[in-house]
């Protein structure tokens, strides 16, 4: 299944690099001035396929690897990317459901498992996809020991810590895209509702990936300006059940775009590509991801990941923010915390 896109032999057997291009002699090799970079993609479905569509427009991976159970989906999803060479930067695509195609990744993203049908919750998911792990998250590990794991998959608070167990990686190495995605959806909302650039709204969304997901609206700014001043200042009525509502409106995405076509994949496409990059290319930027969170913001029932305001580079995690929480946030948290926990405490692990 492999196909490279580098020079090959000619059916004669003449080597067509050497016929189209004369190397300059003493010319340092790519190799030797430019890291070389592997993003691999456990899972060929719809979000993976959001997620490797757009970190090949990004330009940030020299080498695609798209792994998943189907083959001919597969190598489908393989050729139709690669058809698109002529429009993108350079990156060879290639893909294999043997996982061995995967080793010396930098970041392995793990999109694999089944997805909600319209109406079910994240956490239903739960025991087909730990099952489903059991088989990704060890040859990942094993292929590429030093790689930074990415878990997407639902419900994707837990199946970080499951990966995490399963793999022996540092925490730091462990991180799951958690409520990056429900923080791009609120920052729109209220970009919405005022009337200004989704960009400029800085607002976190954390704790659970899910349905106890916590808003954090005492420390939202627009341009610098906490929101609940600025809405004073603009003079724009609010009350506490509308900031709830939009919250609301956050937690109800999913489902609803899950019952009008049948699954999520742009948005969640742009948000994990969003932390590829910050990852990959040392950005040292905050997300609200899943994270190892016992000891931070009082929670302390045991080892849970869920999403806090995280550093991310190179390394992995590289910290937590320290964001003021009141303390209903905070109390609001510790119970999202202890939701994943009872949760974990079924699995055994
Ligand atoms: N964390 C988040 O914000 C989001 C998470 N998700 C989750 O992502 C997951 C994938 O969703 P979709 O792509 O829509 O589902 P999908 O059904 O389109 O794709 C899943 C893919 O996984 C593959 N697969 C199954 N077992 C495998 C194995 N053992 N090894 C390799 N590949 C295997 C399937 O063949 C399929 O191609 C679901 O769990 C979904 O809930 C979806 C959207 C957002
Ligand atoms: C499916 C899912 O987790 C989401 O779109 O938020």
């Amino acid at each position: 299944m492999h196909k490279s896109t580098s020079g090959s032999l000619g059916p004669s057997g003449l080597d067509l690099t050497q016929a189209f291009f004369k190397p300059i002699s003493g010319a340092a090799s790519p190799s030797s001035t430019k890291r070389h970079t592997k993003i691999s993609v456990i899972g060929a479905g719809n979000v993976g396929m959001a997620i490797a569509q757009t970190i090949l427009t990004q330009d940030l991976a020299d080498e695609l690897v798209l792994v998943d159970a189907k083959p001919e989906k597969l190598r489908g999803e393989m050729l139709d990317l690669q058809h698109a060479a002529a429009f993108l930067p350079r990156t060879k695509i290639i893909a294999d459901v043997d996982y061995a195609v995967t080793h010396g990744s930098d970041l392995c993203i793990v999109t694999a498992g089944a997805r909600q049908i319209p109406g079910e919750s994240r956490l239903n998911l739960l025991h087909r996809n730990v099952a489903l792990f059991r088989n990704v998250i060890p040859p990942l590990a094993k292929y590429s020991p030093d790689t930074i794991l990415l878990i997407v998959s639902n419900p994707v608070d837990i199946l970080t810590y499951v990966a995490w167990k399963l793999s022996g990686f540092p925490s730091n190495r462990v991180v799951g895209s958690g409520t990056n995605l429900d923080s791009s959806r609120f920052r729109f909302l209220i970009a919405d509702h005022l009337d200004v650039n989704a960009q400029d709204v800085q607002a976190y969304i954390v704790g659970e990936h899910g349905d106890s997901s916590v808003a954090l609206w005492s420390s939202i700014s627009v341009g610098g300006v906490p929101v609940l001043s600025f809405l004073d200042k603009q003079e724009i009525a609010y009350e506490k059940e509308t900031l709830e509502s939009i919250h609301k409106v956050v937690i109800d995405s999913a489902y609803e775009v899950i019952s009008l076509k049948g699954y999520t994949s742009w948005a969640i496409g742009y948000s994990v590509a969003a932390l590829a990059w910050s990852i990959l290319r040392d950005q040292r930027k905050i997300h609200p991801v899943s994270v190892l969170a016992k000891g931070f913001y009082g929670v302390d029932g045991g080892d849970v990941f869920l999403s806090l305001p995280a550093q991310l580079g190179r390394g992995g995690v590289l910290g937590v923010t320290n964001v003021h929480l009141t303390d209903e946030e905070t109390q609001r948290l510790r119970d999202s915390a202890n939701t994943i926990l009872e949760q974990l405490s079924q699995l055994g692990l």
